[in-house]
């Protein structure tokens, strides 16, 4: 990074974390670092950027402080973000600038957005630029990205069965909980004035395991020391979105008994599908306990589809994993197999590629009766023989992948287009009824 690059410090937290608590916080204590603030506010009332005002004497300076307003800086505000950046980062050389996401943003796409890292999404630089006419970031760079997370309310949140109405979009809150804790350099463990010390161990237990990679910090009232959240150069794309805690369990899987003030995590294999209708009767009645379950999965009813399993608090999505590579046409399947010479480790003779792997986290979770649930759930061998049609199937059904993937492609290339949180095309389930 060139010395005079600017470093961006990102910050996310659901609404009523103490994001603008930390920003005022910071903006008090940075002595001599002249900081730039931009604040994204999703309602017609930009109370944030008053208050952000009001507290850093930096009122009439419009030049250090943008609003970003009636819309979101991880969806169709991307290109606006990169332009006020862009924008503050050439009229001064800014010690820092801050970022505040409205309660509703994930930090993933907002990263992807500042670090260019397009290659990581479906779009490539060069068509993300022709399409939008955004120009690429010069003068700043992602520093630090940083969550806030309600010590008082997490619990409650991971449990909540409320959705958020994200201009269109809903979404558990549990779910963006996880996925803002999973996404990040830095935790801030904030309002621990209001929780006893045997709850902020529990929850930091729960932290850890979701996000082992970032630093962990107690708050209260968003007192945090500065350089911890500015200028640390904690940020590596890379290694942010491969440090969620399911990603390290299932390369890693640890033993069940290593437990944590309650927290505990397993990885279910199995070569044999699941029968579709106990799994959705399970997943219907999935143990609260379960904080966090990730992974994929084979149903008798459909053997040439993937599905893929994302639980994060009460939140359960069911998404489309692909094709099975055993299932295409022979030509096919010896390409990707070429391609893919590692998929000779997990070949099985009669199912190939097919397989069901999940990491499940919880806490006070019981393991054994969860595990025997699973097993349960695995078709038996008369039923392995069985006509697939005759199976209750209420998973839903996805368009064939490349249709899929083409129109992500296109939705993403609109900065300005719709309002779309769910970029990977899953289904949250209600398919009792
Ligand atoms: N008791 C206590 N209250 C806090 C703490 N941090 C923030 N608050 C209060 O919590 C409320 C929400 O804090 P904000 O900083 O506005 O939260 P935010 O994340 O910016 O909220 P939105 O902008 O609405 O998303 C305010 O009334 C703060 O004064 C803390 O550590 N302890």
């Amino acid at each position: 990074m060139p010395d005079n690059s600017i470093p961006v410090t990102v910050l996310s937290g659901i609404l009523g974390a103490g994001k603008t608590t930390v920003l005022n916080h910071v903006l008090r204590e940075s002595g001599d670092r002249e900081l730039a603030v931009l604040v994204n506010d999703m309602g017609e009332v930009n109370v944030d950027a008053e208050l952000v005002a009001e507290s850093s004497d930096i009122a009439d300076e419009d030049e250090e402080l943008i609003e970003l307003s009636n819309g979101c800086i991880c969806c169709e505000l991307r290109g606006d973000l990169l332009d006020a950046i862009g924008e503050l980062s050439r009229e001064r050389e800014f010690d820092g600038i801050i970022v505040e996401s409205t309660g509703v943003a994930e930090p993933l796409p907002v990263a992807q957005t500042l670090t260019l890292g397009f290659d990581q999404a479906d779009l490539d630089p060069t068509e993300f630029y022709e399409e939008t006419g955004i120009e690429p970031l010069e003068g700043c760079h992602l520093d630090t990205t940083v969550t806030v997370v309600d010590a008082h309310q997490f619990q409650a949140a991971m449990q909540s069965d409320e959705l958020l109405d994200d201009d269109g979009t809903e979404k558990h809150l549990g779910d963006l909980v996880v996925e803002q804790v999973e996404f990040c350099d830095v935790l801030l463990l904030n309002k621990c004035d209001l929780v006893d010390d045997e709850t902020l161990e529990e929850i930091e237990a729960t932290l850890e395991v979701l996000q082992p990679r970032a630093e962990i910090v107690r708050t209260e009232h968003g007192r945090i020391d500065p350089e911890r959240i500015v200028d640390t150069d904690r940020f590596d794309f890379e290694a942010a979105s491969q440090s969620a805690g399911w990603i390290r369990e299932l390369e890693q899987p640890h033993a069940s008994a290593e437990e944590e003030h309650g927290v505990t995590s397993f990885v279910f294999e199995a070569r044999r599908p699941f029968h579709p209708e106990r799994f959705a009767d399970l997943l219907d009645e999935f143990p609260d306990a379960v904080v966090r379950a990730k992974g994929h999965f084979w149903i008798a009813s459909r053997g040439d589809d993937a599905f893929t399993l994302n639980v994060a608090g009460q939140s359960i999505r069911v998404g489309p994993g692909g094709q099975w590579i055993d299932s295409l046409p022979a030509e096919e399947r010896r390409e990707q197999l070429e391609d893919s010479p590692e998929l000779e480790e997990i070949w099985h003779e009669e199912w190939g590629d097919r397989s069901i792997r999940l990491v499940v986290i919880g806490t006070e979770m019981d393991h054994e009766s969860l595990q025997s649930d699973l097993v349960d759930c695995l078709v038996t061998e008369a039923e392995l023989d069985a006509d697939p049609s005759t199976f209750e199937d209420r998973f839903p059904t996805f368009e064939p992948p490349e249709e899929a993937a083409a129109d992500d492609a296109v939705e993403g290339a609109e900065a300005d287009g719709e309002h779309d949180h769910d970029h990977d095309a899953t289904e949250e389930l209600g398919i009792a009824d």
